[in-house]
């Protein structure tokens, strides 16, 4: 048998595996590196997280990603090269962690790679009959592979669509597994580029649970920052909070179909980019607003379209347990409260998952499923195992 394969068959049948999980999402703050302990599979999965990192990207990098990211024109030879680039890079920023955790790259049974989104494009996005829900993920696990001599397995999203899906979200697979009790209904809240959510019922049912994209998470205020404030995101909401919320604009950014379509849904800043900023402003016929009553505005925006979703489609005594980036915004915290007459909204501190670290923990989750794991149905979701493998050698 082909060595490859004959590794594969012994990490899969290994009783406890150590994993890595790898997210780079849509704000492009930086590579997010978990390691975990798992025994077991599906429901059955014991999880620790043993140590986790977010290693910043330096601005000349984010700048080579933003001029491919989720533009309808793009240059294919930068494509090209940083789909190489990023798995090599990957890779690298992957042994940097463990250097600085004193753990043996050998140690790890596997990585496990969402790469990076670079466009996002259901069929409610391109809209053309003959094409399929679509999305491209690049940093290529062979790279990754390679660069630390550990089993890669990346790009889980195509198998989704194959099934059925739109790619994503992939958070109710994780979120199903480390975040469900009995007796409680829980809506588990991220708010990173996008904001996502998954509703877990009290009763267990896997076919009664919701996971579904909602709309803008921070990616609106974080390009509102970039464009007018020349800072990458609105830390601590100073911004918003030092501007009033232009009530016209409001309700033309919640204007769209989008907010209307039946959940299962996905998006991304294909469609909520400064483009959908401006239509909105001319829908509402606002000629000029200051750049702080904008990122005022785009933050409320944030919130009053989770609180929507949330009061018309999950019932009312659901706990909310916020993850991502967004939750450290204040502003947008404080009017989901307001909005939904929430005494209070958790972090998923409370339920012991470090709120940073979810998204990576959930693709070790997928990688872990991927080795020796069964498809699971949940809700209407496709029943997957998710993943491409790639080796060392
Ligand atoms: N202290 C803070 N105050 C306000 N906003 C913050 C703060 N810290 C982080 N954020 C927001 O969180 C963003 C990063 O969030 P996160 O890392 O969860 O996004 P992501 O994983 O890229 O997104 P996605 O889940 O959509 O792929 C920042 O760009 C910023 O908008
Ligand atoms: C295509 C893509 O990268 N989507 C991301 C993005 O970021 C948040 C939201 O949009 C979510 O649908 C998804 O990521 C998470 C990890 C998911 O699949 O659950």
């Amino acid at each position: 048998m082909n060595q490859n394969l004959q590794s594969l068959f012994r990490i899969a049948h290994k009783p406890e595996k150590i994993g890595i999980g790898l997210m780079s999402g849509t704000s492009l703050d930086g590579l997010d590196i978990a390691l975990c302990r798992f025994k077991g599979n599906g429901l059955n999965t014991a999880f620790e997280l043993l140590q986790f990192i977010t290693l910043p990207y330096e601005e000349h990098f984010k700048q080579e990603v933003h001029e491919v990211f989720s533009r309808r024109l793009a240059d294919l030879e930068k494509v090209t090269l940083l789909n190489a680039f990023i798995g090599n890079f990957h890779g690298e920023l992957i042994l940097q962690a463990l250097a600085k955790w004193d753990v043996k790259p050998a140690d790890v049974d596997f990585i496990a790679s969402h790469g990076q989104t670079i466009y996002h494009a259901p069929k409610s996005l391109h809209k053309q009959a003959e094409y399929p829900n679509a999305t491209l993920q690049i940093g290529d696990g062979d790279h990754l592979a390679v660069k630390t001599g550990i089993l890669t397995i990346s790009d889980f999203r195509q198998k989704h669509i194959a099934g059925g899906g739109e790619g994503a979200p992939l958070a109710l697979y994780g979120d199903v597994l480390l975040g469900s009790k009995p007796g409680e209904d829980r809506i588990l809240l991220n708010i990173g580029g996008i904001a996502n959510l998954t509703y877990l019922p009290a009763d267990g049912d896997l076919n009664k649970v919701i996971c579904t994209d909602i709309g803008p998470g921070n990616t609106l205020i974080d390009a509102a920052c970039r464009e007018y404030f020349d800072r990458p995101y609105d830390k601590d909401s100073l911004i918003a909070l030092s501007g009033n919320v232009n009530q016209d604009l409001l309700k033309a950014l919640l204007s769209h179909p989008f907010f209307k379509e039946k959940a299962p849904k996905t998006t991304g800043p294909e469609l909520f980019s400064l483009a959908y900023v401006e239509d909105a402003k001319q829908l509402a016929g606002l000629k000029d607003i200051s750049a702080e009553d904008l990122v005022s505005t785009l933050s409320e925006f944030t919130a009053k379209s989770i609180a929507d979703f949330i009061k018309a489609n999950l019932p009312a005594n659901s706990k909310i347990f916020t993850s991502g980036g967004g939750a450290k915004n204040q502003f947008v915290i404080n009017c989901l409260k307001h909005l939904l007459h929430a005494e209070s909204i958790f972090n998923t501190e409370a339920l012991d998952i470090d709120p940073d670290a979810k998204e990576a923990i959930l693709f070790a989750l997928l990688g872990n499923e991927a080795l020796s794991g069964e498809p699971m149905k949940i809700g209407t979701n496709p029943a997957v195992l998710m993943g491409k493998f790639s080796f060392p050698l």
